[in-house]
């Protein structure tokens, strides 16, 4: 084969095995994060999830997560080696694998919101070049998501920190700001998560410093003494706010903490978090410049856990309800937070371009929702053979932003339920209670997981969103959430959002 075509395909083999395969790595600290928790409780159940979607994920050499993020490639080549056609190469690579739904559709015009269906698009993919002395090309490929994306949060130092009080310009105000950065997530960014950790730089390299830690093996350890000890320290410590898996409190919080350094402006002191969700899908190969053909993947280091042979949780302690649309709201009000449902029948999903076009004036929905569940999600979708649709991935989305219009469109339209993750603010809590309606959280980055609980795809409406925002009619089965909000004023979101904060305030004293 051409020189071209072999490095299309090695592409072509990142991309996908860092979409459906997680790296050695980052199973051992999910499986870790695993054995810290008890029994029976609601973060066990998730990773209960977690690990059967890891598995499926694997054996279906489909997309963990349905976001499959913005794809980001670092490339390092010998002096001489022809860049533009590795940008080429990387491009043709990333349409091939959306065109077989290794990844979701992403790439969005940012001013008229049309997705070009390939995600290729102005600026992405995102590749960075370096040239280095090595004989042979790297090729490193994040997959970063949407949600803990937006979960990033960079500091300028000196702040004030809810919780934590005065982080000044030196090790403890640093320490302070990562370790605001990890409770500030909650578990929106479908924690247990990982953190890139980016000291100095102005706002976009101290960004970028923050990103590139994220390629470090979660197992490594820092060559600076003084950082070392906070990346140990700040792993330790987060995983006491009780934040837990998808927020449902809990043991594990944080997976990882690596903080990289570098110089500043005297004006400026700069700490830039990136916070990656457990579905840490990056991976990394050399090429044979001359061939185009992987010599050799990265992140195989020590033992592969392969999930295969866990025990699964016992359920029996929580209280499981089957749900089937339309709902009544009498069945919707004896419903109480921490209650695990069990969905059956017919679901919509929508997400923001739904929401927002569903709260126009005199728009009416396409189909009747009244008593209808809806689902934050936007799914990976493909056709089979005669040319209908099947779902290929489909976690749910965060759903707080849609916090702005989601009580409002439960009132008019008569909805009982939605569900996504990460919950749900005052306002729509609220709505729960005057209309009678329930949040349920769903398990973020369950994809595989909850794919497999689609039985059917009955319909669809306002594709001209594109496939993640249009609204597909999808007939489930045994589809398992938990109520995290309902229609008694009660929010698990709120109540882990006040404890945590109790937590994160034990560690304002001085301790670099
Ligand atoms: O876009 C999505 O499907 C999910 C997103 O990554 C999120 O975490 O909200
Ligand atoms: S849904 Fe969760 S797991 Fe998936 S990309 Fe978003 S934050 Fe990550």
């Amino acid at each position: 084969m051409a020189y071209l075509e072999t490095l299309e395909k090695s592409l072509y083999s990142l991309v996908t095995e860092t979409s459906t395969n997680l790296p050695k790595d980052v199973r051992r600290a999910i499986k870790a994060a695993k054995e810290a928790e008890n029994a029976g409780t609601r973060a066990a159940m998730s990773l209960d999830t977690i690990t059967t979607n890891i598995v499926m994920a694997e054996d279906n050499v489909s997309p963990i997560c349905q976001d499959t993020g913005l794809p980001t490639f670092k490339v390092y080549t010998p002096v001489g080696v022809n860049q533009i056609e590795i940008k080429k190469a990387i491009q043709t690579a990333i349409a091939a694998a959306t065109g077989d739904a290794k990844l979701r559709p992403n790439s969005v015009d940012s001013l008229t919101g049309k997705n070009s269906g390939t995600n290729i698009g102005a600026g992405l993919p995102v590749i960075k070049f370096e040239q280095w002395e090595n004989d042979y090309i790297t090729v490193k490929l994040i997959l970063k998501g949407g949600g803990c994306e937006n979960k990033n949060i960079q500091y300028s130092l000196p702040t004030e920190l809810e919780g934590l009080g005065r982080a000044g310009r030196d090790l403890d105000g640093i320490r302070k700001c990562i370790l605001h950065s990890v409770w500030q997530a909650q578990g929106q960014g479908c924690s247990a998560g990982f953190i890139g950790v980016g000291i100095g730089g102005d706002r976009s390299s101290g960004y970028d410093l923050a990103k590139e830690q994220l390629f470090r093996h979660v197992d490594d350890v820092n060559p600076i003494e003084d950082l070392a000890k906070l990346e140990k320290y700040i792993v330790e410590k987060s995983n006491t706010f009780g934040v837990g898996t998808m927020g449902f409190g809990g043991e594990a919080t944080l997976l990882g903490c690596k903080i990289g350094v570098m110089d500043r402006l005297p004006a400026s002191f700069f700490v830039s978090v990136a916070y990656n969700c457990w579905a840490y899908r990056r991976m990394a190969i050399d090429i044979d410049p001359a061939t185009g053909e992987i010599t050799n993947w990265h992140y195989q280091d020590g033992e592969k856990i392969t999930f295969r042979d866990e025990v699964k949780q016992d359920n029996s302690d929580n209280k499981v309800v089957e749900l089937v649309a339309p709902i009544t709201e009498e069945k919707i009000r004896s419903l109480k937070v921490g209650d695990v449902v069990k969905i059956s029948g017919r679901m919509y999903t929508g997400r923001d371009a739904i929401h927002h076009h569903l709260i126009g004036e005199g728009v009416e929905a396409p189909v009747d929702l009244d008593g209808q569940i809806i689902y934050h999600c936007g799914p990976v979708m493909a056709k089979d053979e005669a040319g209908n649709w099947v779902v290929k991935a489909a976690g749910p989305t965060t759903s707080i932003r849609e916090e702005p219009y989601q009580g409002d469109i439960m009132k008019k339209f008569g909805i009982r339920a939605v569900m996504g993750k990460g919950g749900m603010g005052p306002k729509t809590l609220k709505a729960l209670n005057e209309h009678g309606g329930v949040y349920l959280n769903a398990i973020g980055g369950a994809a595989q997981y909850y794919a497999d609980c689609i039985k059917s795809v009955d319909g669809v409406d306002l594709m001209e969103f594109g496939i993640p925002e249009a609204m597909w009619h999808l007939s489930v089965e045994g589809f398992t959430a938990v109520v995290t909000m309902d229609s008694h004023g009660n929010s698990l979101h709120a109540d882990v959002e006040k404890s945590s904060l109790d937590k994160l305030a034990l560690h304002a004293e001085r301790v670099f």
